[in-house]
C-alpha cells in the first residue's frame, strides 16, 4: 500500500522569511527525492483564494468581526485539506504548506484575543485528526521583521493588506503565541532563528531538515 506522504508547515510572523524559504524546502526535498506539493493558507485552491481575498482586503469600511474572521479561516482550510491537502497526501505527495493552523492560534488567539479551546473546537471539526508532520516556525524580532516587510512592500509598490496594517502589539502577541505552541509541542515545532542572512538561516534548516526529516526519507 502506498505510504501516506508527509505534511511540512512553515510559520512566523510578517516578513520573518516564509516565502523566500518555502522554496528552498521545497528544493531540499525534491533533491532528496520527494514529490512536494507547495501551497499556502489562507489559500491554496480557487474558491479558498477567494475566501483569502475577503480576509486580507482593507477595501471595505466595514470592520470585520473576529468571529467572522476565524471562521472564514477554517472555512478555506475545510476547502483547503478537502481539494488539495489530503489528495496529495493520500496519493504519497509531501505537501509544504505556508502557515496552517497555529497561525490560527497565533493571530486569531494570540492577535485577536479568542480562547485557544474555542479554536481548538473548529480544529478538530475541520481537521478530524490531521495535523502537521513538521512544522518550521522562524523567528525573530518583530521591529527586524517589520523592517524586511517594509523593505518588500516599497519594491513590489503593494499596500498592506488588513493584517500588515495591524500595530506593533498584535504582532508581539503573535509571537508569543507562536512560542507557546512551540514550547508545547516540541516535537513537531522546531523554531529557527530567522534573525540572520538567508545563508545562515537556510543552514539553520539544513540541520534541522537532516535531523527530523532524514528518517522519512
Ligand atoms: N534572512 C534574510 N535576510 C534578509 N532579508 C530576508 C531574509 N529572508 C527573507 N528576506 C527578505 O525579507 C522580505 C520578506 O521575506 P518573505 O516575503 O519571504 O517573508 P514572509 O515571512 O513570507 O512574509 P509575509 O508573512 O508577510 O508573507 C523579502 O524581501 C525577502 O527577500
Ligand atoms: C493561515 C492564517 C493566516 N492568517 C493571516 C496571517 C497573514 O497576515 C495573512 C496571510 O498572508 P501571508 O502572505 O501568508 O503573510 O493571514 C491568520 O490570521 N490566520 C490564519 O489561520
Amino acid at each position: 500500500m502506498q505510504q501516506r506522504g508527509r505534511f511540512i508547515t512553515l510559520e512566523g510572523g510578517e516578513g520573518v522569511g516564509k516565502s523566500t524559504n518555502l522554496e528552498w524546502v521545497a528544493q531540499w526535498l525534491t533533491a532528496h527525492g520527494v514529490e512536494v506539493v507547495r501551497t499556502r493558507e489562507p489559500g491554496g485552491t480557487p474558491r479558498a483564494e477567494a475566501i483569502r481575498e475577503l480576509l486580507l482586503s482593507a477595501e471595505f469600511e466595514e470592520p470585520l468581526d473576529v468571529d467572522a474572521e476565524l471562521l472564514l479561516m477554517f472555512a478555506a482550510r475545510a476547502q483547503h485539506l478537502a481539494q488539495r491537502i489530503r489528495p496529495a497526501l493520500e496519493r504519497g505527495a509531501w505537501v509544504l504548506c505556508d502557515r496552517f493552523t497555529d497561525a490560527t492560534f497565533a493571530y486569531q488567539g494570540g492577535g485577536r484575543g479568542i480562547e485557544p479551546e474555542r479554536i481548538a473546537q473548529l480544529e478538530h471539526f475541520v481537521q478530524r485528526g490531521l495535523e502537521p508532520d513538521l512544522t518550521l516556525l522562524l523567528d525573530m524580532p518583530v521591529e527586524a521583521a517589520q523592517q524586511r516587510l517594509q523593505g518588500r512592500l516599497t519594491a513590489s509598490g503593494h499596500a498592506r493588506d488588513r493584517f500588515e496594517q495591524e500595530h506593533r502589539a498584535f504582532f508581539e502577541a503573535v509571537r508569543q503565541a507562536y512560542l507557546a505552541r512551540a514550547e508545547a509541542a516540541p516535537r513537531r515545532v522546531a523554531v529557527i532563528d530567522a534573525d540572520a542572512p538567508l545563508a545562515t538561516v537556510q543552514a539553520r534548516l539544513a540541520e534541522c531538515l537532516e535531523s527530523r526529516v532524514g528518517a522519512w526519507l
